[in-house]
Parts: C-alpha cells; structure tokens; sequence
C-alpha cells in the first residue's frame, strides 16, 4: 500500500527527468543510470543510503554499492512507487519503460513470482526450479476465475481460454513464444494439464493428446547448450472440444524442424533424443538385427562431444517412447520400419570417404565398411546403387544422362542431405500418424458445435552473431505474430472505442505491417525474390544478394551491405535490426534431393521408406524445380496458421530465460532486456497505453469511487449511474483531464486510476479512521461504566460489612459503658442509702465539698519523698482543718486505676502490676505538715494519693 509521502511524491514524478538529487531522503528508492552505453544495459533500480554529504551513497538491486557525486546527480532519477514492491499487472506501471518492467520482473523473481500480466498478456519468467504451484488444489483455485481475480498464472490463461470458449462460444488461441529455452513447452504442457484436468473424464482421447507429447518430443527435441530439453520445431496444437466441453481429439502442426541437427551438433550438445533412447533402451537382440551398438560409436551422435544429458534416463524414456506409441496406434512394423531408419541413419553417418581423381576431376570413394552394407539392407536398396548415389550424380543434358564424380566435400553434402531428407520425412510422418489417431474430423462440418483451443509454441524472434536462413524464416514468423498482435490488439480496442462512442482518433502505434510487406507480402519481397533465385539454375547467394539490394535499397527497413565483398543484409524488424548471412541460403531454401537419391529411394523394396518420401518420388526427376522451396512452404503454413489465429480470441504468453546457465533463482539483466525488446513487449505496453487502459462499467465505477463524494448512494439505489459517474470523475479528475465516458464504460489512463486508487485509499482510511475511533470510544466507555459499576458493587458490600461490623462493637461497648455507668450510680446510691442507714447521713450533709457536691474521697498531690519509696503529701490540700490534723486512710491510685477501698484499711488501691500491694501505716501524725507514706517499693510517676475523709468529714460536719 501507499504511505501518503509515496503518494505525493509520485504524482509529479511518474513520467519527470528532473535531476533531481535535492530531496533525496534516506530509504528513498531510485533508477540508477550507470550510462555504459552498452546495448541492453538498463537503469538499474537502487536504494538511497546515505544522502547528506553532499554526495549520494546508493546500493543498488544487485547490491552494489555507487557513490553519486553532485555533479552526477542526472544519473539517478526517483522511482515512482509503483516500481517499488512491484506490480501484478504491468501496465500499472508508473515508470513504463524497460527498467521498470525489468525491476518488476526482477523483484517477483526474487520472490518466486514468476507469472506477471501485462494487460491480458502473461509473462512468465522460467524459474529453473519446481515450484509446488501446479498442483490439483491450484487447478481448482484458478478454475473459472476472471483474469487479475487470482494472482497472474498460467493457469489462468489456461482457465479464461477454456471458459472464454465455452461462454462466447469461439475458438481461443494461445501463442507462447520467447527464446530457446525460456519455457514455451513446458508452458504448453501446463495448459494442456489445466485444460484435460477441468474438461472432465478422462477419456481416451484425452489420453492420446497427452501421450502426443513424449513422442514429438523423443524425435523433436534434443540437448542443446541452452536447454536440455530444446524443441527444435515450432508446433501448434489444436485441441478440440465438443459441445460438454469435454476434449473431443487435437491436431498437430509442425514448423521448420532443425534438419541439420541430424548431422552436425554444435559442442556440447546432441542429437534428437531418439537416438540416444534407442540405443540405451533396445534389447541387445532388437540392437543386433539393426548391428547397432553404443551411442559413442556413432559419429552423428558424438560430434557434439555429448552423448548423455543431465537429469534425463534414456533408457526409461525410451520405454516411455513406446508406451505412447502403442496409446497412439503405432504398429509393430511401423516401430520396426521407424527402428530402421535411424539405424541406417547412424550407418550412413559413419562411412568413411577418401578422395580420389578421375580424369582431373575431383572424386571421391566410399571405403568399404560393414555401415555401407547395413546401410543398404535397412534401406533395402543395392549397395552399390547407395554407393553410386553417393559418389556420384547423374546429370540430363540435351536429353543425354552423364553421370559425373562428385568431389568429397560435395559427397559428404549429399550424404548429410539424403540423411536429413530421411529425418525430416519422417518427423513429418510420425506427426501424420499422432493427426491420425488424436483428429477426428468434424462429423458435419457445416454444423460446426465443437470449438477448439490452439496453442502455439513457436521460436521466438533471433538474433545471433551470425543469422542465417533459419533466423529469417523465425523472425518472418514473428513478424507475423507481431502483426497479428497488433491488429488484435487494436481491432479490439477500436470495435470498443466505437461501440462505447470514444473519440479515439489520436492513438498512434508502431505498426509492422511495411516490414512484413518487404519480406512477404508486396511483389519483389525479400522471400519471393530468394524463391525466384532458389529456382534459377544459376542462382547463387551473392546473385540473391544482388537483386535484394537493387529492389529493396531504398526501403527503411531493408540495411544493404556496406560494400560489395560483404555478404549480409540487414532487416529492421519490430524487435531490432538483424543483419543476415546470406552464404548457404538457396542451399538449405531449396531443400530438395538429387533426382539420383529419389531414383534409389524409387528402387527400394522398403514400403515405408518409399512412403515417408512419396510426394518426392510422385513427382521424379523434376524434383529439384518443382518441389516446393522451404520458405514458400514456410509462408503457406504461416498464412494458414494465421488465418487460423484470426477467427481465434488470442492469449499471448511471453517466456523469458532469466540466465544462460539453467540456473534457479539467477536472474541476468542484459539478457533479459534483450528478451524484453526482442519480445516487443515495450510496443505491447505502449500500444495498451496509448489507449484507455483502464476501464468500469458505471455500476463497477459507482461502487468503487462513490466514497469519493459524500452522499452518494450504491449503484443499485442510482437512477442516472452515468452522471453519478461522470460527478465522480469530474471530482476527483479533473473536467479538462484525458478520461472519457463512453456509453456503459468509463475509460480512464493509467495514472488517473492510480490518482483514484489513492484518493479511495485516503477516503477509506479516513472513514476507517472514524470507524474506529468511534467503536473505540464506544468499546472503552462501556468498558469503563462496566468497571465502576463493579467497583461500586465491591465498596458498598465492604462497607457495608465494615460499618456492620463496628456498629456491634460500639453497641456492645456502649452497653458496657451503660452497665458501668448505671453500676456506679446504683453502687453511689447504695451506699449513700447504706450510710443513711447505718449512720442516719443524708446527701444534704455533705456540704463540705468544694464544689457543694458530696464526695469521700479526695486527691492530693504526692511528691517523691527523700527515699524512692516513701511518697509525700501535703496536708494543706487536705479538705477541713480536722482533716489536717488526721488522716484515717489513704489510698494510692496509679494513672486510670479505679479501685474502692475499704474504709480504714491502707492498702495499695492499684491494679498497676508495678505499685505493690502496700500497707501504708503511721499515717496519723499530728502537727506535722506532711504525709509521709512508705511503700516500701519503688512508686511509678503519675500516682496519686488517695484519702478516705469520710470519718473526718462526719466529724467536720458533726
Ligand atoms: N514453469 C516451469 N517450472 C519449472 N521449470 C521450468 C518451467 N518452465 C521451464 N522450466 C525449465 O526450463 C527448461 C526449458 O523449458 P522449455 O523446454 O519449456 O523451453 P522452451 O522455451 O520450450 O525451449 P525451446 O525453444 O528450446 O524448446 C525445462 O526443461 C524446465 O527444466
């Protein structure tokens, strides 16, 4: 997601080239132009790492690190935001160039993302491992998906291939191209995995189509130095379905096999793994009818220093091999005639030649060997007629035949022909034969009910240090697939504009129909003038050359030799500029035999040889001018091929080989620009984005973006959608902005959808925002009200309890006061009215009291005597004179003690442990001013002295 600084940066940047090095913050993301100059180095995206001292510290995608100096500071340039964490789809792209859609590609890589849309194009980086994406739960995942609702796959081709067929009711095609090695076949296999996994019961037709495969594969591919697995031949598999769905039969077309690989390998790499499977997988005693031996006996199989292949067990698939030959209907005899063939291939390979002279001509002789012997009998020809064929060459002058020696070279040449002329025959056969058992012909053609998903896996656009023949006839092909693409592209896009009624006048594209005119289409094209040279008897590659530069000189897309010892031509394709070497050309377009190998396969008593080359024998001696020239068959299968395409709905899949070495998780920049461009994938991009990429229905619109404007209603609650529509637009847009509303549609730009993206974004963070802040506050609050509720609950019980608990203290204490209070009244009382009765006193006798209250007992205060023991009172506290003079008891009384004594008896009155028990005695000392009381114990500070006056006070009063 986009941070809202992401967001604001981006908008002024995406398509800048401002030297911008000023507000370089720390983290910030660049594109890094190193400038070599070289041709397919890319800015490379790269990461600020340090930025404020005056230079610019960056490290780069590959992790190297580059100080930027300030006067470098044109050689980054900010990354839109988009480049950073990369995309799903690219056309999404901000930064659409090549080291954008190279980043993108790059960092999916690194996370094992290999798929990637661009528009409804699907780009698939091999990824050199097995990756646990093609299982049955993913088949199930992708299946019925809208493209883009899943993440890019190649099932989802696969899926909308199918569903698009069975939904408009129209044949889909799916084109795979890119490079050798890239991962077309592989990509093939996996949709026809999806394809017979979701079309239901596996029958035996479906079996069959699949067992088509380990056949063409034994006999069409071989290891080569950048694939172990490299399909030497482009093929279109049509599969067909009847009115279920279910997979009814297929058909197989072939394109340009590498015939030459059947005599020549380059180092390390092999030949067609059928020689090596037969050789590891036959019985010893199927080996021996053929006197076949080991691969490293055979010098056609061994000139690429190779003999084995890495991960691949011969043995095993040539058991396989037969398998799917029995599931495909192949005889017994058909696999012993095949059997025979390749063997005498082999033999043929190694006869060995030795140069001689014939009346000063340059000859040459087979040395005699037991493979010139096998050799014919497998091919059931005369020995010798094998040997004359092969030495020499009948030539018909003026009506006369005159046989003439042929020199090594030219024998060797004729050696390698004949076998590659067997090789080729045969594929073609055997891809005769799958036809035979996987088509069935419609059974009412005008009723026409089943539909049929084609894929392509062709050669991808070439160009090598040194390009022959072979590259232009691929690089025709993909000149026309480009402009199948471009057509497709655009007719689509057109029959929109006009039906939705845009105005789209102003949308320019690179078209390559002017190229495709020079080579094939217009009179005197590249093709038909190598044709016309082809067939002319004194036609050489520099005559050729010649008339191609006199017709095409002045063409812009025709390079012509820059001197006349040069002997190569240039062709400004979509993809780039291929110079080609014309040496060997009319050689390998003419592509015929000597009438004197047709003559022998005439004469032979083998029916299978005779039929693999029929056509050449039905037409005789005039096989050299009449056959058909390998270009101009070429182009007929091309013309037919894309007429098939054009009644087809068109996927396109472009694989991409991420590093030379076969290696997972390696991801080479330059190649893979090369790749890039080579693909036309930059037009493909332009071309979509020169349109209205982007585009919603107004129902789809509505839902989307009606966040951006309060109040707006669900579509489904809209009365006039498109002005709801075009109120959003205008909005959020602008008025005068390129975006248009067509009659169901609204078609926008890329960066208008990213602008509304990011506006949604900020409008639903904020709502988000408030959402939560009020679920929050709600949240706490309730909580908060459920906690002083609880709380309160707690406090009222435990005050309760506590209060509870007090209130019986203080009752309890307070009747105990109640009960002393009243005690002490009633005990006063009892003893006034005792006294009242024992000694006739009343309450009003007691007048002594100072306070005219009736009291017997007295406090004085007491001093420390000379000894600690004895205490001392003053008798002038005393109450009375009489008083003073005697003093019948005394009492001591400790702080808070209470204590009665009884009258006339001294005791200590105290129950504080410390004072003891004491008898105070000779209390009564007349005319003295003090007490003196001897305790006879230590006396504790505080006591007091207490005096009984009770006999006194009767005596005052008396
Ligand atoms: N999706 C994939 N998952 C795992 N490995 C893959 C995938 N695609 C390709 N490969 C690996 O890459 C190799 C080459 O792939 P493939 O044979 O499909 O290439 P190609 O484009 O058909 O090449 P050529 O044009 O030479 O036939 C395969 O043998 C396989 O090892």
């Amino acid at each position: 997601m986009l941070t809202a600084r992401d967001a604001n940066r981006s908008h002024g940047h995406s398509t800048a080239v401002a030297p911008v090095n000023v507000d370089m913050f720390l983290g910030d993301y660049v594109w890094l132009d190193l400038k070599t100059g070289r041709e397919f180095v890319v800015p490379i995206g790269a990461v600020v790492k340090l930025c404020d001292s005056g230079q610019i510290q960056v490290l780069d995608d590959e992790g190297s690190e580059h100080w930027i100096s300030p006067q470098n500071a044109t050689n980054i340039k900010p990354m839109h935001p988009t480049s950073i964490h990369g995309v799903e789809d690219m056309i999404r792209l901000g930064d659409l160039n090549e080291a954008g859609i190279l980043r993108n590609l790059l960092i999916r890589y690194r996370e094992k993302l290999i798929y990637t849309y661009t528009g409804s194009i699907l780009v698939a980086v091999n990824p050199y491992q097995v990756l646990p994406i093609y299982t049955a739960d993913q088949i199930r995942l992708y299946t019925n998906k809208k493209i883009g609702e899943m993440p890019p796959h190649i099932f989802a081709i696969a899926d909308n291939c199918y569903f698009n067929m069975q939904r408009n009711n129209r044949d889909q095609c799916c084109i795979i191209s890119g490079e050798s090695g890239a991962g077309k076949t592989e990509s093939t296999k996996l949709i026809l995995q999806f394809l017979a996994a979701i079309s239901g019961q596996h029958s035996w037709i479906e079996q069959q189509v699949l067992e088509a495969n380990p056949i063409l594969e034994a006999f069409g591919n071989a290891k080569t130095i950048r694939n172990d697995n490299s399909s030497r031949f482009g093929k279109y598999i049509d599969i067909h379905f009847n009115k279920r769905g279910a997979i009814e039969g297929a058909k197989i077309e072939q394109y340009l096999l590498e015939k030459s690989r059947v005599c020549r390998q380059a180092h390390d790499e092999r030949n067609y793994h059928i020689f090596y499977c037969m050789l590891k997988g036959m019985t010893q005693d199927e080996k021996k009818k053929l006197a076949l031996g080991k691969a490293t006996d055979y010098t056609y199989l061994t000139i690429g220093g190779c003999t084995t292949c890495d991960g691949r067990d011969d043995m095993k698939e040539y058991s396989n091999i037969r398998s799917a030959m029995k599931v495909l209907m192949f005889t017994d005899t058909e696999n012993t005639e095949i059997s025979k063939l390749l063997a005498a291939i082999l033999h043929m390979g190694n006869l060995r030649y030795e140069a001689r002279t014939y009346d000063n001509l340059d000859a040459c002789e087979v040395v005699r060997s037991p493979h010139l012997t096998t050799a014919s009998t497998l091919l059931e020809v005369d020995g010798k007629d094998l040997m004359n064929c092969l030495t020499s060459r009948t030539l018909i002058t003026r009506g006369e035949t005159v046989s003439t020696p042929l020199s090594m070279e030219q024998a060797l040449d004729v050696r390698d022909a004949f076998v590659k002329g067997i090789y080729g025959r045969l594929f073609v056969w055997i891809v005769g034969k799958i036809n035979a058992a996987i088509y069935k012909p419609p059974p009412n053609p005008s009723k026409a009910v089943r539909r049929s998903i084609g894929l392509l896996d062709i050669f991808g656009f070439e160009n090598f240090t040194i390009n022959s023949f072979e590259q232009l006839c691929i690089n025709f092909a993909n000149e026309n697939l480009q402009q199948f693409f471009v057509r497709h592209v655009f007719k689509l896009e057109q029959e929109e504009y006009n039906l939705e009624n845009i105005n789209w006048q102003h949308i320019e594209f690179t078209d390559n129909q002017d190229a495709l005119d020079m080579i094939a289409i217009k009179p005197m094209n590249i093709i038909s003038l190598i044709d016309e040279e082809s067939k002319f008897p004194k036609g050489t590659d520099n005559t050729m050359l010649n008339k191609l530069n006199s017709q095409h000189r002045l063409n812009t897309y025709y390079i012509p030799p820059k001197n006349t010892y040069e002997t190569q031509f240039g062709v400004q394709h979509f993809a780039g500029v291929v110079y080609y070497e014309t040496k060997g050309f009319l050689e390998k377009n003419r592509d015929t035999l000597y009438g004197d190998i047709i003559q022998l396969v005439h004469s032979s008593k083998n029916k299978f040889i005779k039929q693999i080359f029929q056509a050449d024998v039905a037409m005789g001696a005039e096989t050299r001018k009449r056959s058909p020239t390998l270009s101009s068959q070429f182009k007929r299968s091309l013309e037919l091929l894309m007429r098939t395409l054009g009644v087809c709905q068109p996927f396109f899949v472009r694989c991409i080989k991420p590093n030379e070495y076969k290696k997972p998780m390696l991801f080479d920049r330059e190649l893979c620009v090369r790749q890039l461009r080579y693909s036309g994938m930059m037009e493909t991009i332009r071309i979509r984005r020169a349109g209205y990429p982007i585009r919603y229905t107004f129902v789809e619109f509505v839902d989307r973006y009606r966040v951006l404007m309060p109040g707006v209603k669900p579509a489904y609650k809209q009365e006039d959608l498109r002005g709801t529509c075009q109120r959003i637009a205008e909005a959020v847009l602008g008025r005068d902005d390129d975006w248009q509303m067509g009659k169901t549609k609204i078609f926008l730009k890329d960066h208008h959808d990213m602008l509304l993206e990011i506006e949604r974004d900020k409008a639903i963070t904020d709502k988000v925002i408030l959402i939560q802040k009020v679920v929050r506050g709600f949240k706490d609050r309730s909580n908060f009200l459920k906690l002083r509720k609880s709380a309160m609950m707690i406090q009222k019980t435990w005050r309760g309890y506590q209060a509870r608990k007090n209130y019986g203290a203080m009752r309890a204490g307070f009747s105990r006061l109640q009960a002393l209070v009243r005690s002490r009244k009633l005990y006063t009382m009892y003893h006034v009215a005792r006294q009242r009765v024992t000694q006739g006193l009343y309450p009003g006798d007691a007048r002594l009291s100072a306070r005219g209250k009736y009291s017997t007992l007295r406090s004085a205060p007491i001093s420390r005597g000379s000894q600690p023991d004895v205490l001392e009172a003053d008798k002038s506290h005393f109450p009375g004179p009489s008083l003073r003079k005697e003093m019948p008891s005394a009492e001591i009384r400790a702080p808070g003690s209470v204590r009665q004594m009884s009258p006339r008896r001294l005791e200590t009155a105290t129950s504080d442990p410390r004072i003891p028990s004491t008898k105070i005695s000779n209390l009564e000392q007349p005319g003295t001013p003090t007490v003196h009381i001897t305790i006879g114990k230590p006396v504790p500070r505080g006591a007091s002295l207490l005096c009984e006056t009770s006999r006194a006070n009767k005596m005052d009063t008396a």
